[in-house]
């Protein structure tokens, strides 16, 4: 295949170019090493079909890298107009295949983003690369595949079993809905300019059936209300919800006595249930 990439100026001379002096405030941490952003595109697995979606593309590593990768249909969006224009190139040199949006990313609609399967791929903002995967989650039935760096921490919590240190609500919600799998780490050292802690990349594909019982929404509420306050019962966290404490407990078969930590998927999934019938919505 024609590689758009191999004629383009080095990514050093990109960023000096055109000014791309990082923002904090846009999480802007550059991934500069074409041997490192293709083991994150080559991760995904075929971008030869449907539609690959890139979260920030910067001044184009890792989208020079899905590209590479073979991506048919490549659709990155890019808050930073600086990094719009110094994109410019390779929109060009990809032939078609790539169009960028100068969007928020939190505010793009990814149901309707592309022809399936979507495949989305990012070197996320940490700033709001929780949300950005929140939301990615309640619409997961439009999604195949996310490939993912976060900091190794929220990498940690993504992947994280029950009973572990590391599992939380955000365990919970992308284990619900996602097979999910910690990929590697990498060391803050590989980022231009390097972060003052490790990141890693995890990948999330989710379910065509839910294997658990529950509804997202309501995931959501008792979550929060669970490790909202996770040094206490679920007898005593769970009693903000506002149905009857012992009903929710003897529907779902929970043990109110335990906390949070120790509850399993299906167990949540089980209180979700309670909840909805409980509350009669
Ligand atoms: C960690 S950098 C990754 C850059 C590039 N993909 C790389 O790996 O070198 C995050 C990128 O996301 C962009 N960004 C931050 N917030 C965004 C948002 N809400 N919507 C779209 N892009 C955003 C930043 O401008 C930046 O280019």
């Amino acid at each position: 295949m024609n590689d758009p990439v191999q004629f383009l100026p080095p990514l050093r001379d990109v960023i000096a170019e055109h000014g791309l002096a990082a923002r904090k405030g846009l999480g802007q941490h550059f991934l500069l090493d074409l041997n490192l952003t293709l083991k994150i595109a080559r991760a995904a697995g075929d971008l030869t079909v449907g539609t690959t979606v890139e979260v920030g593309p910067g001044p184009g590593g890792l989208t020079r890298a899905i590209l590479t990768a073979g991506a048919d249909r490549l659709i990155a969006i890019e808050k930073d107009e600086r990094c719009i224009a110094a994109l410019a190139p390779l929109v060009d040199a990809a032939g078609g295949r790539m169009t960028l949006l100068n969007e928020d990313a939190l505010k793009v609609d990814y149901r309707v983003i592309g022809a399936p399967p979507i495949k989305i791929i990012s070197n996320l903002p940490y700033n709001v690369g929780t949300p950005l995967l929140v939301g990615w989650l309640e619409k997961a039935e439009a999604i195949s595949s996310m490939t993912l760096m976060f900091q190794k921490e929220v990498a940690e919590r993504i992947t994280a079993r029950p009973g572990t240190d590391h599992y939380g609500r955000l365990s919970v919600l992308c284990n619900w809905r996602c097979r999910t799998d910690y990929l590697f780490t990498l060391p803050a050292r590989a980022f231009t300019p390097p972060p003052k802690v490790d990141s890693a990349v995890v990948q999330l594909t989710p379910y065509d059936e839910v294997p658990y019982p529950g509804r997202m929404d309501l995931l959501q509420r008792v979550t929060a209300a669970a490790f909202g306050q996770r040094r206490k019962t679920l007898r005593r966290s769970l009693k903000q919800l506002g149905v009857p404490i012992d009903a929710l407990l003897e529907r779902s078969g929970i043990d109110g006595s335990l906390r949070a930590e120790t509850i399993d998927i299906e167990g949540f999934g089980r209180l979700t249930e309670a909840l909805e019938a409980l509350q009669g919505t």
